[in-house]
């Protein structure tokens, strides 16, 4: 935190620094920043989906703009350094990244090897290595899972995983890029509470790009944000930023701390749509199991047409799983889903796809062509529509999703907000009986999200049935109904406001209450960061 009359140490210096994907022309993505990350100081970094957060992040760490097809101008420093005349791969071990997208960052098949590899190539002492593991898989909540193949584990502890490795480097600087989005409500609490601790004790330079700061704020020093033309539109304390210039946040679409928000809560903005009393979708005494584990366990639920349902708890508890189930991925253990009564197996495959959409957790593990043009019409192309009814309709879910200027651009190559939003619009060009989404709103800024659930909400008032697994207390607080899974098992299913009163449920499943019952926001106080 800072300290007060001791002048700032710059670890990083940017000057001047301009950064194009392309040749820098008239636009670059960020044009002419100049700003220092101090040491001892925690920095927050906004800006719009989109604005370039990530790819300065990369800038920073010297692995931009060799890594791409990019081009820079203007000078960074490290410790007054030009990092140009760092050797390859000699800043990561100073400047540690935890990117967006946990699955880029590991190299090994086990979680021990993963680990292991950081510490060997720290020229860590052979006999310690294994007491250092330990000692870090719990301080991320991960202990117990040296053997897990890392490819077999949920989104949430990836993610926790890509903390523990990052946290192993020890680094000058730690960035990290939107680091609890995959994270349970009570585990992303754990990890500030654990950023905050090694950033005191080791006075490190942090910089944390996240949408929704509102756990961070009491670690934060300074914001720095970024607009949409590239330009640095403030550097200032958050105090000073979110009284005075919160207009300015506004315009740029970004998330305020919801202590400084006067906007409404989302249960009070989307429009009511009542569900049908039609069963769309129900599952019965589903079982489920990996290997030895047994993921879910006799899990029976039942959606209805227009229903908005959202699926909740802690990270691994088999949220993904039973979405996976719901949608005719993976085949039960035991117990049936059926759609319309009738079950999965049985429908034609194709009619199937028409009638049940799926975004998966990952963006990427749905992407199947080139570009997003194509990636919008694919399904389109399947269901013989002609090239003029394709292009009017995914130039409709462009400008509604914020993807014009990607019209050509490979989807592996947006920013993380853009492929939560190809994913989410590819499976929004018919009116289906039921969509499933995987965590269809992380990485999104305040205007992107209020715009992504009107949509779908959109689609629930004809008759849509949406199902969400979410870590979002405020997205299920609008939800008509919620289920809580515990260790595989439905320990709930029924409304969210029967639920906020059931603090023990809460608890065991590492849940919060959403942000209107947690703040009162004229005093800008927060009472309890959990209840
Ligand atoms: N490898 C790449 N090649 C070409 N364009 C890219 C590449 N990576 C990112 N972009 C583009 O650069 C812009 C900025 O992306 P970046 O990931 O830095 O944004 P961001 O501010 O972190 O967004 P988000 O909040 O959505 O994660 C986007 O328009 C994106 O499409
Ligand atoms: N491909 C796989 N092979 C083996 N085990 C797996 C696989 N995928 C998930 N698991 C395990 O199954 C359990 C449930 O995983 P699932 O992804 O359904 O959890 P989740 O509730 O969606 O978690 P998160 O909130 O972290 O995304 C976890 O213990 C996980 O480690």
């Amino acid at each position: 935190m800072e300290q007060l009359n001791v002048q700032p140490k710059p670890v990083i210096e940017v000057r001047d620094y301009s950064f194009s994907y392309e040749e820098i022309d008239e636009q670059p993505l960020f044009n002419r920043l100049s700003f220092a990350l101090n040491e001892n100081e925690v920095t927050l970094l906004m800006g719009a989906s989109g604005a370039g957060k990530s790819s300065l992040a990369l800038c920073l760490n010297g692995l931009y703009p060799d890594a791409v097809e990019g081009t820079a101008t203007g000078d960074i420093y490290f410790h007054g350094r030009h990092i140009s005349e760092f050797e390859k791969g000699e800043l990561n071990q100073e400047i540690g990244i935890v990117f967006q997208d946990p699955e880029s960052q590991f190299c090994m098949i086990t979680v021990d090897d993963e680990l292991a590899f950081t510490l060997e190539n720290r020229k860590f002492p052979a006999s310690e290595i294994k007491g250092r593991i330990k000692e870090v898989l719990k301080a991320v909540g991960m202990e117990g899972f040296e053997q897990n193949k890392i490819h077999e584990l949920s989104g949430g502890q990836k993610q926790k995983i890509a903390l523990a490795a990052v946290l192993l480097l020890e680094p000058e600087m730690l960035i990290l890029d939107e680091p609890t989005a995959n994270l349970d409500p009570v585990s992303s609490l754990e990890f500030i509470e654990l950023v905050q601790e090694i950033q005191e004790e080791r006075g490190m330079s942090v910089l944390i790009i996240e949408h929704q700061a509102d756990d961070w704020l009491e670690l934060i020093d300074r914001v720095l944000v970024i607009g949409r033309d590239g330009q640095l539109l403030a550097d200032d304390t958050p105090e000073r930023l979110l009284t005075e210039q919160k207009q300015l946040l506004e315009q740029e679409g970004v998330f305020l701390p919801r202590a400084y928000s006067d906007a409404k809560d989302l249960r009070d903005v989307l429009p009511i749509a009542a569900p049908s009393e039609e069963s769309v979708l129900s599952v019965d005494g589903l079982a489920f199991s990996r290997k030895k584990q047994q993921v879910l366990e006799d899990v029976s639920m039942d959606i209805r047409g227009g229903e908005f349902v959202a699926i909740v708890g802690e990270n691994g508890a088999g949220k993904s799983t039973l979405l996976q189930l719901m949608a005719g991925l993976l085949t039960p253990s035991k117990g049936n889903v059926l759609l319309s009564g009738r079950k999965l197996e049985k429908w034609d495959e194709n009619e199937l796809r028409k009638r049940l959409g799926f975004v998966f957790q990952n963006p990427e593990h749905q992407f199947i062509t080139d570009t997003v043009y194509e990636e919008l019409t694919f399904g389109m192309r399947l269901n013989g529509y002609a090239e003029e009814e394709m292009e009017q309709a995914a130039g409709e879910l462009m400008r509604q999703f914020h993807l014009e200027k990607q019209h050509d651009s490979n989807p592996f190559s947006l920013s993380g907000g853009q492929k939560r939003r190809l994913s989410v619009a590819t499976v929004l060009d018919e009116t289906p009986d039921i969509l499933l989404f995987d965590e269809p709103t992380f990485g999104q800024d305040a205007a992107t999200t209020a715009e992504l659930m009107h949509y779908v909400m959109e689609l629930k008032s004809k008759g849509t049935a949406i199902v969400f697994v979410t870590h979002d207390m405020d997205i299920v607080d609008a939800a008509d109904r919620v289920s809580v899974l515990q260790h595989g098992k439905l320990a709930y299913d029924g409304s969210p406001e029967k639920l906020w009163e059931k603090e023990e449920l809460l608890q065991e499943a590492r849940l919060r209450l959403p942000a209107r019952m947690r703040l009162d926001r004229k005093e800008g106080v927060v009472y309890d960061l959990i209840h």
